[in-house]
């Protein structure tokens, strides 16, 4: 479609109202969505990267991407966002990648909203339903600040996907984090996750990913478009629930696979670790919503994320450190020193399945969830990923 209309110096895609008639024809009227990433850690970074080709390439986007930086400042003293807009790298969290060009860091939370007041100014009739999309992705502990400091900023037909592994736990229960951005943000929120190592998929290497979706398929195939390059291959399932809690549990059977690697207990019982996860996961996802699909775990949010994260993951890395020490060298402290600044998930994730378990009195119904945290708490030894008390099998055989 040839452009007709310059708003702001950039092109809109269809046709304008002459001056006259300014405002009868706003409904013929396209708009450009504008797409904001919140966080800038090795997966945001990735993430940016992808939506960042794309935006160049789709003529319903904005081509500039921007993307949010919890700031920091860097050894060299100059602020990290400072040095990715320089380097067009994070340099910290993904060094060696350029982002692409129109990815733009920004350190204040509230310019990702800004074209706010540039489409309530023109009056328009909005032929994008997802006028603003964000995506979220700092690690699970930081998100509740980032949301308090969004609510009432935040347009109400603004599309959110969460790329978020890990789960909030409220005194009334577990809550998926794609519900509680909906909730503190008023606006309907997705979910991408997947069999994703950031640093694999940062080089370009082929990687599959599942978009979750509540209700509404043309928005899942807008964020399937956004995402998706001839090295990232989306497909949208229509069960939010079950493929976010999916990319939630599989860190807690990562830190398992990370013991069994760390106590040199060989392959095969690494896979019967991630066979008896699996089922937790299961079991867990089913108690928490009935409405969870099989199928979910069968795609690449399901198995293939707990295999590669069982393989190729920090949470294994980290874990696999932990054990060799012997459970003597704190997660905190082996966090610090092997991932510098990266944060693990699945420590906080084990402790919070851990306390729902607990509250429901269904501890014994999840020893392998159940031990992770208790090994990783310090009340157990890495052993005890197999053996628990009195040498009797701790894992349902
Ligand atoms: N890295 C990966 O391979 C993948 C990560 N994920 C998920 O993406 C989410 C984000 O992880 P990564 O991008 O890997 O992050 P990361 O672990 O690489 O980096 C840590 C991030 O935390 C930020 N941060 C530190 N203190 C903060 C604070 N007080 N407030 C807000 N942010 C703060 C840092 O600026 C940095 O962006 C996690 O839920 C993770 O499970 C999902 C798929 C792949
Ligand atoms: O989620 C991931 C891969 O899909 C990343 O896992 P780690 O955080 O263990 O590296």
């Amino acid at each position: 479609m040839t452009p007709a209309f310059e708003l702001e110096g950039e092109t809109a895609t269809t046709h304008h109202t002459n001056s006259a008639n300014n405002g009868a024809n706003d409904n013929q009227i396209g708009f450009k969505s504008r797409v904001s990433v919140i966080g800038s850690g090795s997966w945001g970074s990735v993430a940016a990267k992808l939506v960042a080709f794309n935006t160049l390439n789709l003529s319903s986007f904005h081509d500039e991407v921007k993307m949010w930086v919890f700031e920091e400042t860097l050894q060299s003293g100059e602020k990290l966002t400072d040095a990715i807009n320089r380097t067009n790298e994070n340099i910290k969290y993904l060094p060696g990648i350029k982002l692409g060009k129109n990815v733009i860091a920004d350190p204040d939370l509230d310019n990702a909203q800004e074209d706010v007041h540039f489409v309530y100014g023109h009056d328009v009739y909005i032929q994008l339903k997802m006028q603003t999309c964000w995506f979220l992705s700092p690690p699970h502990q930081f998100i509740d600040n980032i949301c308090k400091s969004l609510v009432g900023k935040v347009r109400s037909d603004a599309e959110a996907i969460s790329l978020i592994k890990g789960m909030e736990v409220k005194i009334e229960g577990p809550c998926l984090i794609s519900t509680y951005i909906s909730e503190q943000l008023g606006i309907n929120c997705s979910v991408l996750m997947g069999a994703n190592l950031a640093n694999e998929i940062a080089e370009e290497k082929f990687s599959e990913a599942t978009v979750g979706y509540r209700n509404n398929r043309e928005i899942a195939e807008q964020w399937v478009q956004l995402f998706t390059t001839p090295y990232f291959m989306v497909t949208p399932v229509q069960d939010v629930e079950g493929v976010e809690l999916c990319g939630t549990l599989k860190n807690v059977v990562a830190i398992a696979a990370g013991f069994v690697d760390g106590l040199d207990m060989g392959n095969n019982m690494k896979a019967a670790i991630i066979k008896f996860g699996l089922r937790e996961m299961r079991d867990f996802c089913k108690l928490l919503f009935s409405s969870v699909k099989d199928d979910t775990f069968f795609e690449s949010c399901g198995v293939a994320d707990v295999i590669t994260t069982c393989f190729g993951g920090r949470n294994r890395k980290v874990a696999e450190a932990f054990a060799k020490n012997g459970g003597k060298r704190s997660f905190d402290e082996l966090e610090a020193e092997m991932l510098q600044g990266q944060k693990l998930q699945g420590v906080p994730t084990a402790r919070e399945v851990y306390e729902v378990l607990r509250h429901w009195g269904l501890l014994e119904l999840f020893p392998l969830f159940a031990t992770v945290h208790e090994i990783c708490s310090g009340c157990l030894p890495p052993s005890a990923i197999v053996i628990y008390s009195e040498k009797k099998p701790r894992l349902p055989v």
